[in-house]
C-alpha cells in the first residue's frame, strides 16, 4: 500500500539514506527500528514527500507518487504522528481535536470515539494542551491524526520516554486501530514493542536496511538484530 523503493533521500551534500526499500502491505503493521541517527525519522518523511528523493520511487498502492506533494499524499489517507506531537500549546484538548476533524473522512474514528479510547484526554478537555503532560500529548496528538480517519498512520517514536503503563495503552490502542483495517508504519527504539505489534521489521543501520523480516524471523535472529542496533555492526541479511 505504501512504499519507498530504492529510495536515496539527502540532507544537503550528505547522503542519509541509501537504496532503501520498504514496504507496508494493506492493513499490515511494519516496525522501522534502528539506532539514534540510523535514518528512521528520515525514512517517514520521505514516505510522506516531506523530503524528496534523490533517486528511487516512492508508491501508494503500486501508483508511482514520488511527484505528489504531502498534501496529496495526505488526501489519500496517509497520516504521521511526529515525533515531536505538534500540538497547539494555545488550544484546548477539545480545540486541538476539532483541528483534526478539518481534515475528516467519514470513518469509525470520531472524537467521541477518540474520547472513549482516551479517557485521560476526557479528563482534561478543557486543558490547554501546554498543560499537558507528555503522555496526554501523545494520546492528543494520535487522536488527532486518527479523525481523518487514515487508511495507514505513521508513528514515530509514539511511546519514547513514557512511562510502562502508557506505552501498554498505546499497544491497545494501536492494535485496535489496526483491527479497524488501518495499515501502521511505527518507527520503534523499543524492540519490546515492535516485537509486540509489527508482522514484520526492518532494521536500519547508516541510512540503509541492514535486515528485514517476519518478527517469528526476528525472534530467532534476536541476537544479530540486537547487535545492529547497540553497535551498529550490519551482519547482512
Ligand atoms: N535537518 C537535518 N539536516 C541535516 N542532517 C540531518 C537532519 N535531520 C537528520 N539529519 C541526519 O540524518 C541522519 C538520520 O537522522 P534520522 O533523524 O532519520 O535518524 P533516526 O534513526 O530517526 O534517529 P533518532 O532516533 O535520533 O530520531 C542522522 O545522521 C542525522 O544527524
Amino acid at each position: 500500500m505504501i512504499a519507498l523503493e530504492n529510495s536515496v533521500v539527502h540532507y544537503g551534500a550528505a547522503r542519509v539514506l541509501s537504496d532503501v526499500t520498504i514496504e507496508a502491505a494493506q492493513g499490515e503493521i511494519i516496525a522501522i527500528i534502528g539506532r539514534n541517527g540510523a535514518g528512521k525519522s528520515t525514512t517517514l518523511k520521505a514516505m510522506i514527500a516531506v523530503l524528496p528523493l534523490q533517486q528511487g520511487r516512492r508508491l501508494f498502492n503500486q501508483q508511482d507518487i514520488s511527484h505528489k506533494s504531502v498534501e496529496h499524499i495526505s488526501r489519500l489517507g496517509v497520516a504521521l504522528v511526529p515525533d515531536s506531537r505538534r500540538i497547539f500549546p494555545n488550544l484546548s484538548v477539545m480545540e486541538n481535536l476539532r483541528m483534526g476533524t478539518l481534515a475528516h473522512k467519514p470513518g469509525y474514528w470520531t472524537i467521541k470515539r477518540v474520547l472513549e479510547i482516551f479517557p485521560r484526554l476526557q479528563e482534561r478537555i478543557a486543558f490547554g494542551g501546554d498543560q499537558l503532560s507528555g503522555g496526554e500529548q501523545q494520546m492528543l496528538s494520535i487522536g488527532r491524526a486518527l479523525l481523518g480517519n487514515p487508511k495507514i498512520l505513521l508513528l514515530d517514536e509514539p511511546t519514547e520516554g513514557l512511562a510502562p503503563l502508557i506505552v501498554n495503552h498505546l499497544i491497545e490502542v494501536f492494535g485496535l486501530v489496526h483491527k479497524q483495517g488501518t495499515g501502521i508504519v511505527l518507527v520503534e527504539q523499543n524492540l519490546r514493542v515492535s516485537m509486540r505489534l509489527a508482522h514484520r521489521q526492518y532494521v536500519l543501520d547508516h541510512g540503509t536496511v541492514a535486515w528485514s523480516g517476519t518478527t517469528a524471523q526476528l525472534e530467532a535472529q534476536r541476537d544479530i538484530v540486537e547487535s545492529i542496533i547497540t553497535t551498529g555492526v550490519s551482519h547482512g541479511h
